[in-house]
């Protein structure tokens, strides 16, 4: 009986051990061009990388705060877009990259993103949405985004939130990553 009490106990303190280590996987989506391996490489090294477009994915553990991120940047040109699917199941956090500059596909940028959100595999998975490119001029605000979006009527399943981004300078970052971090936490 003892035995069999100590084995059980120590399944169960490597089972807490396991969760504590596991990394948070989360999904980074966006139309081509948004700036998503930007920000990515922003939150990994802290530094502007110089980037080509994504075709099929990049992976990487980033360590924020307590947090191990183990961040998913899928290529957004639409010829890639069909396969970010496959990229579905396990997804604690989504974060969706606009940029804000592009007027021209705000339509394009929200219908993908709304399918996306229709997927049952992301029933319930916190959604941030980065409204990148503040810095240049005549870029949408977040607010005006975030009504275009549509999301305050519908999206009631999920925690989500719709914020400004720069990534070059690195501004709004941190700050959504803490909402994020609080969201999955909930
Ligand atoms: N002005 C400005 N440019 C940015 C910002 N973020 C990214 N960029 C630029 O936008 C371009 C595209 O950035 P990427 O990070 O490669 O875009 P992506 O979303 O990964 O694109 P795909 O891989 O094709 O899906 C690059 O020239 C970046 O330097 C930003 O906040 N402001
Ligand atoms: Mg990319």
């Amino acid at each position: 009986m003892g035995l069999s009490v100590s084995s059980l106990w120590g399944s169960l303190t490597s089972l807490v051990a396991w969760g504590k280590d596991k990394d948070v996987r989360i999904l980074m989506l966006g139309l081509d061009s948004a700036g998503k391996t930007t920000i990515l490489y922003r939150l990994q090294i802290g530094e502007v990388v110089s980037t080509i477009p994504t075709i099929g994915f990049n992976v990487e553990t980033v360590q924020y705060k307590t947090i191990k991120f183990q961040v998913w940047d899928l290529g957004g040109q639409s010829s890639i877009r069909p396969y970010w699917r496959c990229y579905f199941p396990n997804t604690s956090a989504i974060i969706y990259v606009i940029d804000s500059s592009d007027h021209a596909r705000m339509q394009t940028s929200r219908e993908e993103l709304l399918t996306m959100l229709s997927e049952e595999e992301l029933t319930g998975v916190p959604l941030l949405v980065f409204c990148n490119k503040q810095d240049v001029v005549g870029a949408l605000k977040p607010e005006e985004i975030s009504e275009q979006l549509g999301l305050a009527g519908g999206e009631k399943s999920r925690e989500w939130s719709v914020r400004g981004s720069c990534a070059l300078k690195g501004e709004g970052l941190e700050e959504g990553l803490d909402w994020l971090v609080n969201a999955i936490q909930k």
